[in-house]
């Protein structure tokens, strides 16, 4: 579905992403995790083509990415940044927007219903609270129904019921047979969600498999067999020392 090779991404002759291959399935949940600082919007921006690559090559659903940016656009539904949202307009104006964009865009009433936002339909973005503006981020990634859908850290700093309420949407979502490439740095969330996971560390792929391949591989006895444990095994550092 996704087929990525050799992708290299550098800043000021550091290599980010030296290298990466990734080979993502139809109908999966694919997660992408590491760090604060790993990569993983560098990844994922270097891959959908919002990012210039130094190297390397992307096919989505055998399309080349480069040369049919048009052609992906119907196909992958990109979570955008923050940034890309008009404070002033409201969450209602901000959907019909951007699903002015395509020539075919999903119900946005069935999608507000879906990500609990109808309530806000009439809130201003500027208004907004941190786990609203990612749900209506993720609700723009869906409004043009793309098989594919790649999120950059979705639940990232939400409270814990807003976590699993996005968990069961992108379940759902998996279950109508959508692909999604998720980032995160929750090991609790790619245990829960992601049918594989990749750790991204040092710019490299250190392991690629299901979570509980790889909790059988990089545990130890005598030590929690689960998903933290085997990225602290495989990265040598403690995953919550490392963060913000
Ligand atoms: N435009 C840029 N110019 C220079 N360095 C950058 C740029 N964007 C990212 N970096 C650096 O590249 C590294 C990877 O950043 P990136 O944002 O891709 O990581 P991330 O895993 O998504 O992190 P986070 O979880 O904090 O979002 C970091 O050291 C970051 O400072």
């Amino acid at each position: 579905m996704i087929f990525v090779e050799n992708l290299t991404k550098s800043y000021d002759n550091i290599k980010v992403i030296d290298d990466l291959s990734l080979n993502v399935q139809g109908g999966e949940i694919f997660g992408i995790l590491g760090r604060n600082g790993a990569g993983k919007t560098t990844f994922i921006e270097c891959m959908v083509g919002l990012r210039k690559r130094d190297k390397g090559t992307v096919k989505i659903m055998n399309v080349l990415t480069d040369e049919n940016q048009e052609q992906i656009k119907h196909i992958i539904g990109v979570q955008p940044q923050e940034a890309s949202l008009f404070q002033r307009q409201t969450v209602l104006e901000t959907l019909k927007l951007f699903s002015s964009f395509y020539s075919q865009s999903i119900d946005i009433n069935d999608l507000m219903e879906e990500l609990n936002l109808k309530d806000l339909e009439k809130k201003l973005v500027k208004s907004l609270s941190k786990g609203q503006k990612q749900r209506l981020l993720i609700a723009i990634a869906m409004i043009g129904d793309p098989k594919i859908l790649i999120l950059d850290e979705p639940t990232s700093g939400l409270d814990p019921q807003v976590r699993i309420m996005l968990w069961e949407f992108l379940k759902k979502l998996k279950n109508q047979g959508k692909t999604i490439l998720l980032s995160t740095h929750y090991m609790d969330e790619a245990e829960e969600l992601c049918d594989r996971v990749a750790i991204l560390h040092d710019g490299k792929f250190a392991a690629v498999g299901t979570p509980k391949e790889l909790i059988e591989k990089y545990t130890v006895e005598g030590k929690k067999r689960n998903l933290e444990s085997a990225f602290i095994h495989l990265t040598g550092k403690d995953l919550r020392g490392g963060f913000d």
